[in-house]
C-alpha cells in the first residue's frame, strides 16, 4: 500500500484522543496580518478552520491586518508609528484601519472559509456592541482598550454552526466612536469573555524566543513578565505577551503562540503529540496530562 496513505491513517488514529478532548471546545484563533500569506496559504487556513468545525470544535477567528493597513496608509501618504507594538491612531488613520480590517481583510477570510465549505460570517467589534472600548492611552489616540464584552452574538453564531470572523475594531461608550484595537488584545478579550479552551495566536515566528533567540516550548506568566521587563520581548510581541497574561488570568485554559505560515499550524497544535509554538497553561489545565 502507498506509504503516504499509511502515514495519513496513522496520523488520523493518533489524533483520536485530541479529537475527543476538544469535541465541544471553543477555540479562539488570532490570525495575524503577518501570518496571512498568498491565496493558497489563506485557503489552507480556511480548510483548517472548517475541519475544526467539522470535528465539533467551535472556532472563533479574530484577525489582524497590520501590513495591509500599512500598505493603504502608504498609498494615501499618511505616516504611521508604533508605541510598544500598538499603532498611534489619529482620526484619518482610524478611518483607514476600519476600512481595511472590516472590509478587505475580513471579507477575504470570510470568503476563503465559505469557499472551503464552511459557513463564515464576518463582523467587527461594533456588531451587537461586541467590544466596547475606552481610549487605551492618550499618547495612542483612537486605540481602544476593551472594557465591556458582549459575546452573546458569538455564542449565537457558533451554536448555529457558523464560524465568526471578527475584525478588531471597537465601539466606544459615547455615540459614534470608533477604536482601533490591536488584534491580539481583541482576541484575548474575546477568548476571556467566552471562557475559551484555547487561544491560538498565529504569527510569523515559531513562538516566543528567549534572550539567545531559541524558541521556548512552554513558559509561565511570571517568566513572560520578566521577559517583557528585560526587553527580551519587544515590538509586536508585547501585545501578544500582554494578551497571554490577560487571557490566562481571565480563565482561558491555554494560550499558544505559533507560526501561522507553517501549513496546518492550528491542526498540528491541536491534534498531534508534538504540538507547535510556545504554550502557556492556565491553572485549570495544569492538572491535565502534559503532552510535551
Ligand atoms: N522574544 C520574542 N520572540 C519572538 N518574536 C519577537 C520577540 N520580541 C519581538 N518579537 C517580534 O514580534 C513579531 C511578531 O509580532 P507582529 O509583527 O505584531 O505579528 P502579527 O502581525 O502576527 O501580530 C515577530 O516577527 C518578532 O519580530
Ligand atoms: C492598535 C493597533 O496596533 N491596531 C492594529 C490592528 C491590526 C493588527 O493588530 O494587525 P496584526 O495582528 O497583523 O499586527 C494596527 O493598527 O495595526
Amino acid at each position: 500500500m502507498n506509504r503516504d496513505w499509511i502515514a495519513t491513517a496513522r496520523t488520523l488514529s493518533e489524533a483520536l484522543p485530541y479529537l475527543q478532548r476538544y469535541s465541544g471546545a471553543t477555540v479562539v484563533v488570532k490570525f495575524g496580518g503577518n501570518a496571512m500569506g498568498d491565496d493558497a496559504a489563506m485557503a489552507q487556513f480556511a480548510r483548517d478552520m472548517v475541519l475544526m468545525r467539522q470535528v465539533g470544535i467551535a472556532p472563533v477567528v479574530v484577525h489582524g491586518g497590520g501590513p495591509m493597513i500599512n500598505a493603504m496608509l502608504d498609498k494615501l501618504g499618511i505616516e504611521s508609528s508604533f508605541v510598544r507594538g500598538k499603532r498611534v491612531t489619529d482620526k484619518a488613520t482610524v478611518e483607514v484601519v476600519e476600512m481595511i480590517l472590516s472590509g478587505l481583510v475580513n471579507k477575504r477570510i470570510v470568503q476563503a472559509i465559505n469557499d472551503a465549505g464552511g459557513r463564515a460570517v464576518g463582523i467587527s467589534g461594533k456588531d451587537d456592541d461586541l467590544m466596547v472600548c475606552e481610549a487605551d492611552d492618550p499618547e495612542l489616540g483612537f486605540v481602544g482598550r476593551p472594557v465591556e464584552m458582549n459575546v452573546q452574538v458569538l455564542r449565537d453564531l457558533t451554536a448555529a454552526g457558523i464560524i465568526p470572523v471578527v475584525a478588531p475594531v471597537g465601539t466606544g461608550m459615547a455615540d459614534n466612536e470608533t477604536f482601533n484595537v490591536n488584534g491580539d488584545t481583541a482576541a484575548g478579550a474575546i477568548a476571556g469573555a467566552l471562557n475559551a479552551d484555547r487561544l491560538l495566536l498565529l504569527t510569523d515566528v515559531p513562538g516566543i524566543k528567549d534572550a539567545r533567540g531559541e524558541v521556548i516550548r512552554e513558559t509561565t506568566p511570571a517568566e513572560i513578565r520578566a521577559m517583557i521587563a528585560d526587553g527580551t520581548i519587544s515590538g509586536g510581541m508585547i501585545p501578544k505577551a500582554e494578551t497571554v497574561l490577560y487571557a490566562i488570568e481571565a480563565g482561558v485554559r491555554a494560550v499558544v503562540i505559533l507560526d501561522g505560515r507553517l501549513p496546518n499550524a492550528p491542526l498540528i497544535e491541536l491534534f498531534t503529540d508534538a504540538g507547535a509554538g510556545t504554550i502557556v497553561r492556565g491553572a485549570a489545565s495544569a492538572a491535565r496530562p502534559r503532552r510535551r
